[in-house]
């Protein structure tokens, strides 16, 4: 029954080139049992098919792995080609039908109620609060790297954006590094960790299968803790603007007063009435999701981007004094953040061979013909963010990493795409680079970052992981390879599945 239904589709798709397939699998066999086994095989494909498009074949669900520039450029700047791939659906338990996993008319109206949030004189008060943490977030570090410890800076780093999140989305410290078993940090780190290991895992993947699974009840669990939280302070808040204690927004004029994201919220208005507490919960769970789980990926890979490079970090060190001058332990301010130009081309570049988010997904809810491939009704676009990263028609010599290469290099609007492009792009770009420019620059003030052990410095500019490399090469350099070098997860966000583990050594 299921062959003669998907038979039109596969005529159709199996156009494309792609790995052959067997029957009633299709290609789930090659695709990869966990994360990282799944971003290698996405790259020997993407090797095998000259740096192109390709089809695959999940069971019967029809998949597009596209990285040509063109089809992105074509599905990211579509109005129509908005709704998300079921990867996402995963997420609706918790953020249920936010801006990140909405679509149609809900999130159109969503989209244009919130993009005032990210205005310039709210970003500055966030930014208060991103220095504040910044500092905390130095002060532990010195403590846990005391001694010449080797540490995990992946795992140190959630903490500090977890932080972030709470205080600039509700307005509510919640000491995550001070107290990592406080049950609300344990809560969102065991959910954020869920959440990617199901990612790719096709019998957890399903809500209805999931029921099924051992660890179903403890993250339930888990899931109550959150949502219980989370509309506590909705109804705090909601008490607070009633009896007039919030701060208010005058009509578009935004108030220099510390608000938070909640605030923009509960001020606004959709079809002439106030969002329901359901709406005001979607979006703000939607914020601490999206907003932390991958600022820890950009702060925790630029981290050890510096532990590797040392000439890249003594510049970066050397535009911080040309900043701060003798004040090197102050808050650098918003325009002084601005002004360090090297910081931004060394995020630039740490974002194009480790983005935070390396692959989004779409559905075809029609079919399509983009520039004469015909994608057919019910297909998954697997978008590869981070292939375009690796492509050496963009970039030269890709596998080095070079931040001066964004100075003469200008890949085109769709060929390096970190957050997105067109109408679903990354709300909170302009807040995300705050955040990691933030502590990039306070880190690197404060200590010389050390690689785990001194003989791990990159000596010749390369990078120690090898996605970008074709199969046989790759397999042959890993071979080479150090336990403390990281095993790249790609699953909702990039992560080290083995963490990044770094040294700090104090500046005097
Ligand atoms: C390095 C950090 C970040 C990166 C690389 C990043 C990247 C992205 C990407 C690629 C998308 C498109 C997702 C898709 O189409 O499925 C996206 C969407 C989104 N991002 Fe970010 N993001 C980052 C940080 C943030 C932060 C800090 C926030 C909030 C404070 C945020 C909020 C959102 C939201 C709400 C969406 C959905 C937008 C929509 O569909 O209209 N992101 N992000």
């Amino acid at each position: 029954y299921l062959e003669l239904r998907v038979a039109n589709k596969k005529r159709v798709l199996n156009k494309i080139r792609g790995p052959p397939t067997l029957p009633i699998i299709g290609n789930a066999h090659q695709v990869g049992k966990n994360p990282t086994e799944i971003l290698n095989t996405f790259f020997d494909w993407w090797h095998t098919y000259d740096k192109d498009n390709f089809r695959f074949w999940v069971g019967y669900y029809a998949n597009l792995f596209v990285c040509n520039p063109k089809h992105l450029e074509f599905i990211l700047s579509s109005n129509t080609l908005i709704n998300k791939s079921d990867i996402y659906d995963m997420l609706h338990p918790w953020l249920g039908t936010g801006l990140l996993t909405g679509t149609g008319s809900k999130w159109h109206k969503h989209r244009k109620m919130i993009t005032p949030s990210f205005h310039f004189n709210i970003l500055q008060d966030f930014h208060q609060v991103m220095n504040e943490n910044s500092t905390k977030f130095i002060k532990q570090l010195k403590k846990v790297s005391a001694g010449d410890n080797i540490l995990d800076f992946q795992n140190e780093s959630h903490y500090l954006t977890l932080d972030v999140i709470c205080e600039t989305a509700m307005g509510v410290p919640i000491n995550a590094m001070g107290q990592h078993d406080n049950s609300v940090v344990k809560a969102f780190k065991d959910m954020c960790y869920n959440l990617n290991m199901r990612a790719f895992n096709p019998l957890k993947r399903s809500e209805a299968l999931y029921r099924f699974a051992p660890d179903y009840a403890e993250n339930a669990k888990t899931l109550k803790i959150l949502q219980d939280f989370t509309n506590e302070i909705i109804e705090k808040r909601i008490e607070a603007h009633r009896t007039g204690t919030a701060k208010k927004i005058e009509g578009n004029e935004f108030s220099r007063k510390k608000m938070v994201f909640m605030d923009v919220l509960l001020s606004s208005t959709i079809d002439g009435r106030p969002l329901t507490k359901e709406e005001i919960y979607e979006e703000v769970s939607t914020f601490m999701f999206e907003g932390h789980d991958t600022t820890t990926s950009g702060v925790a890979f630029a981290g050890y981007l510096l532990s590797r490079f040392p000439e890249e970090q003594r510049k970066l060190y050397e535009e911080q004094q040309a900043v701060m001058g003798n004040e090197m332990h102050r808050d650098a301010t918003f325009q002084e953040i601005a002004d360090m130009k090297y910081l931004d081309l060394f995020i630039k570049e740490a974002q194009r061979v480790y983005p935070s988010v390396p692959f989004i997904g779409r559905y075809t809810e029609k079919e399509y013909n983009i520039h004469g491939t015909i994608v057919p009704q019910g297909t998954t676009l697997n978008l590869a963010l981070i292939n375009l990263g690796y492509d050496d028609r963009t970039f030269k010599d890709p596998l080095r990493f070079n931040p001066e290469r964004f100075e003469h290099e200008k890949p085109g609007p769709f060929e390096y795409v970190p957050f997105s492009a067109g109408p679903r792009n990354c709300i909170g770009q302009k807040f995300a680079l705050l955040e990691i420019k933030t502590v990039i620059s306070k880190l690197v003030r404060s200590f010389e970052v050390l690689p785990a052990m001194d003989e791990l410095v990159s000596k010749d500019g390369y990078l120690n992981t090898y996605i970008g490399l074709p199969t046989a090469e790759k397999i042959k350099k890993e071979k080479q390879g150090h336990k403390y070098d990281p095993i790249l997860s790609a699953v909702l966000t990039l992560k080290s599945d083995n963490g990044l583990y770094l040294r700090l050594r104090e500046r005097k």
